[in-house]
């Protein structure tokens, strides 16, 4: 699908195709719809990245809060979504020794305790050893600063998300 077909499209379509490039946050994209036309793909990626910058924290952390633990109980129980399973699986969180996945899921939970949101990475730019790094290391950040880096992460994973459904010009980068 091209920008111009994203631009012709009915807002429920919209929504239907767009509403999980930020996860389970369909009302990002619900928003944004009434930004078109969206002149590139850029466009449409600014409107998303404008519209969370100019949420309050309580908002970011919300958006926060709608990811899924990485290595965590959906992914055990088969319950994310198409696109975090898929993201997941590449990097490798649903294959990790019973030492990786009981130390992601301590850190998970002292991070979540520390913050009152979860740990949030792009995981397709990262793979397990680096995201239990950074994991470890991020614990130790203040809570705004893990606020904003883990907002910059979602923006990662909407890049890419929207990247997978739109046909760009440029060529496909980060
Ligand atoms: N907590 C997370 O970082 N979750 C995720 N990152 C991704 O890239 N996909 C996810 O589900």
């Amino acid at each position: 699908m091209d920008i111009t077909a994203v631009n012709a499209l009915p807002y429920e379509d919209f929504v239907n195709i767009f509403g999980n490039v930020v996860e389970k946050c369909p009302i990002i994209t619900a928003a944004v719809w009434s930004r078109r036309p969206f002149v590139s793909l850029n466009a449409l990626e600014a409107a998303i990245s404008e519209f969370i910058d100019d949420l309050p924290e309580s908002g970011k952390e919300g958006i926060l809060r709608c990811h899924p633990d990485l290595a965590g109980r959906d992914l055990h129980s088969g319950t994310l979504t198409r696109e975090s399973r898929e993201e997941q699986a590449r990097a490798g969180m649903d294959a990790l020794s019973s030492g990786e996945a009981s130390r992601m899921s301590r850190l998970n939970e002292e991070y979540k305790t520390r913050f009152g949101f979860p740990f949030v990475i792009c995981a397709r730019m990262n793979d397990k050893a680096n995201i239990l790094r950074q994991l470890t290391e991020r614990c130790g950040n203040e809570r705004a600063v893990e606020r904003e880096r883990g907002i910059e992460e979602v923006k990662k994973i909407c890049r890419l998300r929207l990247q997978g459904l739109v046909l760009c010009d440029a060529p496909n980068k980060l």
